[in-house]
């Protein structure tokens, strides 16, 4: 990350990285600010009037006084760059703004603003930049052939104070703006047309600009009468093959501001009108500027003073790039209005934004791409194998349906038996409680829950059991894939961390680099890692497609049962992987740093015998993963070992006291020989001798410093790896929603063994929309009922506002949420049974932990708001500012009122500022299994899921 100071020449801005696609983080950059001066133009050239500005080099501008003038201003001004009248605008787009413009293709919203007075030159210089962006743009896109770009284009203007749309001119004059927690300020009814190539951007630009207001004014014939925003929208994704799931999308302002001249310089009546409204437009972006540049905890920004600052917010210290062109006249007879110009320009140089790539890796995509994923298993298992004799598949069939038969014979006997004894429980509670009787809505089962069954003939239900139909129509062998795929990974994940570890157990053995405790974490390590490879291996043949199709549905539920008996262990291996961090972190201290064995440049006996092994100094390991995480001083060819295959790669190391050099690889028998090293006798039988102090000093230095490098090398792959876990943990719940759907199909009699295909019924768009609406208002009265999380709630009201793609999320959640309170009501308040291995969640375990997130929440205040910031929540939220605990009080009142909307929308852009879900007030659509982590890493939502799951023995 570069943070440019003030005046920073603009050949040092190429140098800033753009972004860091992949990553999604932060960039604190100052605004680019370059100065444009023009020639005189005609109508200054007639009257005489002198040159008073002039270019001393690429970043400062001068004022040149008349002789004997008495100046008592600055003089001279320092800029990122500054432009002559010379310069062209190619020059200008060039070593000025591209950079910016071109942030947008990689996730990060960018912003170009023309300032300065009348006749300056704005527009005329706008117009060039946005050409050449668009040419840069398109060149782009089509140098990068593996992602997929779409364009959109929008153009506002704002002209006194009224936002029109200059791309469809019947949406009226005066557009209402609406507040958006997840993209900040939105434009009612604003046209976004996507494009198809730049010949139809541009005539769309073309369009934007003959609809502007124009008029005469005493400096400018036609003079831009009001502000111009020319938005682009560009959103890139890989294409198909990558299988990757991530997209950018960032939105690229080119804003032509309208003339910042006083009043008096313009006409009177309908321009003096326009100048009022500007200029109140243009002080209040100068205060906005002005706060921000000492700082953004300077107090209150009053961006929604005006329309221009309330659209641009993100551009004004936000979640965007931003450079500014000031563009001046260099006539004597405008030097007022030029000084003016600089010194805003002077003030913006100090304004600090927050760029960050804008990458959505959403929860649609991934369920887009497993459901892909599925169709292309399915497409496999619809064409046959030439290879297989037909006879022999008919046989083994037939064993196959002969033996899914009799388990189905059981199983339906079971279920009777257990509809039987579920009835004589309901009516027993019936009578003793006269309440309805709620069932565990995934128990295997043929009846629905009583909820469920009710509304069955309901609109909604149909709906859901549709949608649920749509989803699953090939749901069994699609779970005991993907059943199999988690625990592959799992497996895999385990056999990795292991490997870590037995090298970090060499390097520390070896070396002699650890003490006593060092070795005890290290063995402490490997038994948790043990631990971590006790997964029950997958039998293999399931992975052949033809086979699950045969067993689908009778296999299910031994593959579930199965699931559910190697119980948390996907839980356990992240808890067992925190572990092991930790202990890594302790290694890492216990490191010696002074306390090296080979004290004072002496070979101890200790580490004769090891010269005696003739282990090549930290090279443990002759594994390929390995070698990718340890890295050793003395051996340069190591990185030349990544060709070994995995063969090799799974061999024990083949070193032992007993070894001699004529067995070892060449390589590293010459090992110790290297210069770095220090002379070290290799002769065979003859423990290596250190031949000079200096050299073995040297050598202690450099091991040590690899043994460090190497343990911490491990502990950057185990994060990875606890990353790694972290997703598989959100697989598996995807794979609860399934197992949800697919039980709430069997409980509507859908009978999916037969490959019975749900007509799939399109709600209108409007339909939905009303759907959607009530389906919410729903989710937020259960939320409020069950005391689900409110950072789960913020997360899910923000990610899902309505989309047709929302409606699987929204009818899971539902279904959840209709189960928990269906559960809470079976258990009562009663505290979940202590000591027992059934993990539970109850009403109270809830409320507990909603409390101890709104104590994190509370806590959160001092850190993510500012203190006028919380004084103007306190008050507007009725909280004394003097009354003890305002904080928790404060936090309290949040998503209090489910019947609320506007209450509902308001806690949720709190908590979502709280959480972080908004930088600068703009929430990009992330991954939203990744985001469930709560912050205090209690993840009570997270928790509730696996309590849920483990309720549902899945
Ligand atoms: N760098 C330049 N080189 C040559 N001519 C220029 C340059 N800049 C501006 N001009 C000319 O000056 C005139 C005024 O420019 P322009 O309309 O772009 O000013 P403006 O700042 O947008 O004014 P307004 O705020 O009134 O809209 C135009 O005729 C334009 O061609």
């Amino acid at each position: 990350m570069t943070i440019k100071t003030p005046g920073t020449p603009a050949s040092k801005i190429h140098t800033t990285p753009v972004t860091t696609p992949g990553g999604h983080r932060v960039k604190e950059e100052k605004i680019v600010v370059t100065v444009r001066l023009r020639p005189l133009n005609k109508r200054e050239q007639a009257s005489k009037d002198h040159v008073a500005w002039d270019c001393l080099d690429d970043y400062t501008i001068v004022y040149k006084p008349l002789p004997h003038e008495r100046i008592v201003q600055p003089t001279s001004f320092t800029f990122d760059k500054v432009f002559g009248s010379d310069c062209l605008t190619e020059a200008v787009y060039d070593d000025g703004v591209k950079s910016v413009a071109l942030s947008a293709l990689m996730g990060i919203n960018a912003t170009i603003f023309a300032y300065g007075q009348t006749s300056s030159g704005k527009t005329y210089t706008m117009r060039g930049i946005t050409e050449k962006a668009v040419n840069d743009i398109y060149a782009h896109m089509m140098n990068t052939p593996e992602r997929d770009f779409r364009i959109k284009i929008s153009g506002i203007e704002i002209y006194n104070e009224n936002v029109r749309d200059l791309l469809n001119s019947e949406s009226g004059c005066n557009l209402k703006l609406l507040d958006d927690p997840e993209k900040g300020t939105m434009i009612d009814k604003l046209v976004e047309e996507t494009v198809i190539n730049d010949h139809r951007l541009r005539h769309l630009i073309g369009i934007c600009e003959a609809q502007r207001q124009v008029g005469e004014t005493a400096l400018n014939d036609t003079s831009s009468r009001s502000h111009q925003i020319i938005r682009l929208t560009i959103e890139s994704s890989p294409r198909e093959s990558t299988g990757c799931v991530k997209s950018f999308v960032a939105s690229l302002n080119f804003v032509d501001l309208a003339g910042s001249e006083r009043a008096s310089q313009t006409n009177a009546g309908a321009r003096l009108r326009e100048g009022c409204h500007i200029n109140l437009s243009l002080m209040t972006l100068t205060t906005v500027i002005r706060k921000l540049s000492v700082g953004k905890r300077s107090g209150h920004v009053p961006y929604r003073d005006s329309k221009l600052t309330r659209i641009l917010q993100h551009s004004l210290g936000g979640n965007a790039r931003t450079a500014i062109i000031c563009t001046l006249s260099p006539a004597s007879s405008h030097v007022e209005q030029t000084r003016n110009t600089l010194f805003f320009a002077s003030r913006a140089k100090e304004v600090t934004n927050n760029a960050q790539v804008n990458m959505v890796v959403s929860y649609k995509q991934l369920v887009k791409h497993l459901q892909k994923e599925v169709a292309r298993l399915e497409a496999e298992l619809r064409t046959p194998d030439p290879s297989i004799d037909k006879d022999l598949m008919i046989q083994q069939m037939e064993v196959e349906i002969e033996e899914l038969r009799r388990q189905r014979d059981l199983a339906q006997s079971q279920v009777d038996q257990l509809r039987k004894k579920v009835e004589e429980e309901q009516q027993s509670k019936l009578s003793e409680l006269n309440c309805p009787v709620a069932r565990k809505c995934l128990s295997f089962s043929g009846t629905a829950s009583p909820k469920l069954q009710k509304g069955k003939d309901s609109g909604r239900s149909n709906r859901a059991m549709n949608t649920m139909g749509r989803q699953l129509s090939t749901a069994p062998f699609m779970l005991i894939h993907e059943i199999r795929k988690l625990e592959n990974l799992q497996e895999q994940l385990g056999d990795e961390a292991n490997r870590a570890l037995e090298i970090l157990q060499k390097e520390v053995a070896c070396h002699r680099l650890g003490n006593q405790n060092a070795s005890e974490t290290i063995a402490n390590l490997q038994k948790e890692i043990k631990v971590m490879r006790s997964v029950k291996p997958a039998p293999k043949e399931v992975e052949v497609g033809n086979a699950v199709a045969a067993n689908k549905s009778s296999n299910l539920k031994e593959e579930i049962t199965r699931l559910h008996s190697q119980g948390s262990t996907i839980a356990d291996l992240e808890e067992q992987l925190e572990n092991v961090q930790k202990s890594i972190d302790k290694l890492i201290m216990s490191l010696p740093s002074s306390n090296c064995q080979l004290n004072n440049g002496e070979a101890t006996p200790k580490s004769m015998a090891l010269s005696k092994k003739k282990i090549p100094p930290l090279a443990s390991s002759n594994s390929v993963n390995e070698q990718n995480f340890i890295r050793s001083p003395c051996t340069p060819s190591s990185a030349s070992k990544h060709g070994v295959d995995l063969d090799i790669e799974n061999r024990p190391p083949k070193f032992d006291d007993h070894m001699s050099g004529e067995t070892q690889p060449k390589s590293e028998r010459d090992a110790p020989k290297s210069e770095d090293c220090g002379e070290v006798s290799s002769k065979e039988g003859t423990p290596y001798r250190r031949s000079s102090s200096i050299n073995m000093r040297k050598m202690q230095q450099m091991f040590q410093n690899a043994a460090e490098e190497n343990v911490k090398n491990i502990k950057a792959y185990v994060t990875e790896l606890k990353e790694r876990v972290a997703k598989l943990q959100y697989q598996k719940q995807l794979l609860v929603c399934q197992v949800l759907e697919l039980e709430a199909n069997e409980a509507a009699g859908h009978n999916l063994d037969d490959n019975e295909y749900i007509p799939d019924i399109q709600e209108s768009p409007s339909s939905w929309k009303v759907t959607f609406i009530e389906q919410r208002q729903q989710i937020i009265e259960l939320w409020d009922l069950c005391h689900v999380s409110i950072i789960h709630r913020t997360q899910f009201y923000l990610l899902f506002k309505g989309d047709p793609s929302d409606q699987i999320y929204i009818e899971v959640e539902l279904r959840r949420l209709t189960w928990l309170q269906q559960h809470f009501s079976e258990i009562g308040n009663a505290s979940p049974a202590q000591g027992g291995n059934e993990p539970t969640v109850s009403l109270s375990s809830s409320i507990r932990a909603l409390k101890r997130e709104r104590e994190f929440l509370a806590k959160r205040l001092m850190t993510r708001l500012n203190a006028d910031e919380r004084e103007y929540l306190y008050m507007k939220w009725d909280v004394p500012l003097d009354s003890k605990q305002r904080k928790m009080q404060f936090i309290n009142k949040l998503w209090k009122n489910p019947y609320d909307a506007l209450h509902i929308h308001e806690s949720a852009e709190i908590v979502a500022k709280l959480v972080g879900f908004c930088e600068g007030g703009n929430m990009p659509k992330e991954m939203f299994e990744l985001n469930f982590a709560h912050p205090s890493d209690k993840r009570p939502w997270f928790i509730a899921w696996n309590q849920i799951s483990d309720l549902l023995h899945l």
